[in-house]
């Protein structure tokens, strides 16, 4: 394999450089307060590295084995990062609470929306969750608990369960990422399907999240768009929620915009749907909607004047429309983002949720499963700044892992999935990791030793 990078030698003049302002800023950003909203110590600043400096040796590989540099990851393994579609699960409560069902759509909707919204400006690669690797969310404050488990190294699959505390509701699916290189960018398609199920209401609701691309692997600032059609599907009613994450467009006007309907099983729509996946989401009826929408066209609009998008060999730059959603009166609001700390820039812009997702609290010593990614030193040590352990200790586990494969291969043994097992989704049939149970009973027997 084709592992040339000596992270030892490359970063030693960086990190002393980065030591040596370490202080000051550990002070500026240490909250005793909240102790919540930050990460121990800040990134290193990836100025002096080129991604494509790196990628264009990978021409032709499979993506997903390429080995990156450690200074593209952010501090979180991918189970993490998949965890942060539970930051706004209020919304789903809320959405038990009703009951009329074009009104739990709607949140339902918001919640889908809302789910990737972390996902703004997020260029850091998390880290290759180890097969056998789990993480564990329990937030009784916001009355559910979440467990997600690698069930496969190649191709890479997360499968995730949640629920509510009260039995209000599950949240369950597995996520493939399939990454593509496309020249100037690297296009991931997370093939899953994501359920949600309001046991009160015996209605269960399926949708596939909309593709996320990277721009700028090659030269330029790397920047994150989101697009493709959502359809949300509640098997029960027949209602469907069909969203469409729109790409930006030549004139960047319609960056991160997301607009849809619901309608109910004999297609008469309800609602429309309409904000961004950065923002806010907004719901109206649809006839409101049409007369606005052509009253804007009649008064031109404002598309034309926006800067085009170079095509060719440059760069292409996240167009600079920071236009907000315009509220159409009518509206009701459905969600809104929760801003991102102010340090967050040079904390990977980490949400606040994301910042509290590697905290091992004491309480959590001996409850976690000894498989908990809040247990891996690699990641703990870039959480904590230093990368020279991080990807010591990231190249020692992969080889690790890797022994524990030739092992297996040699007894003729089949690697066992521990929380999940491979199956059909009962909604759409289509294939799924179905979890096992019992995790939160925590007897933890027959776990593998991964770290
Ligand atoms: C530095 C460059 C070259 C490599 C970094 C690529 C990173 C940013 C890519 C690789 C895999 C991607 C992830 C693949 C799948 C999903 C699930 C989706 O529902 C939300 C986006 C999310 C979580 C993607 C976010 C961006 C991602 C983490």
């Amino acid at each position: 394999m084709f592992l040339i990078f000596k992270p030892t030698i490359l970063f030693s003049g960086l990190i002393n450089r980065t030591h040596s302002n370490c202080e000051t800023i550990e002070e500026e950003f240490y909250d005793a307060e909240t102790g919540t909203t930050t990460l121990p110590a800040p990134m290193f600043s990836r100025n002096d590295f080129s991604v494509w400096g790196f990628l264009k040796k990978c021409i032709g590989m499979e993506l997903s084995k390429i080995t990156m540099p450690i200074v593209f990851n952010e501090p979180l393994s991918f189970l993490q990062r998949i965890t942060e579609y539970m930051e706004h699960t209020y919304l789903i409560h809320k959405a038990c609470t009703l009951s009329d069902s074009i009104e739990r759509m709607q949140l339902v909707a918001a919640f889908a929306v809302s789910a990737v919204a972390s996902q703004w400006d997020r260029t850091g690669k998390p880290f290759n969750p180890l097969l056998g690797e789990t993480f564990e969310l329990t937030r009784d404050e916001e009355g559910y608990h979440m467990i997600s488990e690698q069930v496969s190294h190649h191709p890479p699959i997360s499968a995730f369960y949640s629920e509510s505390l009260n039995q209000d509701f599950s949240f369950h699916g597995s996520i493939y990422p399939k990454l593509k290189l496309w020249g100037k960018s690297v296009e991931a398609e997370p093939k899953g399907t994501m359920t949600l199920e309001l046991s009160k209401h015996r209605e269960a609701y399926t949708w596939t999240n909309p593709m996320c691309c990277v721009h700028n692997v090659i030269l330029g600032k790397l920047w994150i768009e989101q697009y493709g059609t959502v359809e949300i599907v509640n098997h029960s009613t027949g209602d469907k929620c069909v969203l469409n994450f729109k790409p930006c467009g030549m004139f960047g006007k319609e960056l991160h915009r997301v607009e849809g309907h619901i309608q109910d099983k004999s297609k008469k729509k309800h609602q429309v749907i309409y904000g961004k996946w950065t923002e806010c989401v907004y719901s109206i009826e649809p006839k409101v909607y049409e007369v606005n929408k052509k009253a804007e066209k009649k008064s031109g609009g404002d598309s034309k004047k926006h800067k085009q998008s170079t095509g060719g060999d440059d760069a292409d730059e996240m167009p600079d429309v920071q236009e907000t959603v315009t509220m159409i009166p009518g509206s009701t609001l459905l969600w809104r983002v929760a801003p991102r700390p102010p340090h967050s820039t040079q904390m990977y812009n980490f949400t606040n949720f994301a910042m509290t997702l590697n905290e091992l609290e004491p309480g959590m010593i001996g409850v976690i499963a000894p498989t908990d990614c809040r247990l891996r030193p690699d990641i703990r040590a870039m959480e904590n700044g230093d990368i020279d352990t991080a990807s010591q200790e990231k190249e020692r586990l992969e080889e690790k892992q890797r022994v524990a494969r030739r092992e297996r291969a040699k007894d003729e043994e089949e690697w066992s999935t521990r929380w999940f097992q491979q199956g059909n989704n009962r909604y759409t049939g289509a294939a799924d990791w179905i979890y096992k149970g019992g995790y939160f009973d925590r007897r933890y027997s027959d776990l593998p030793d991964i770290y």
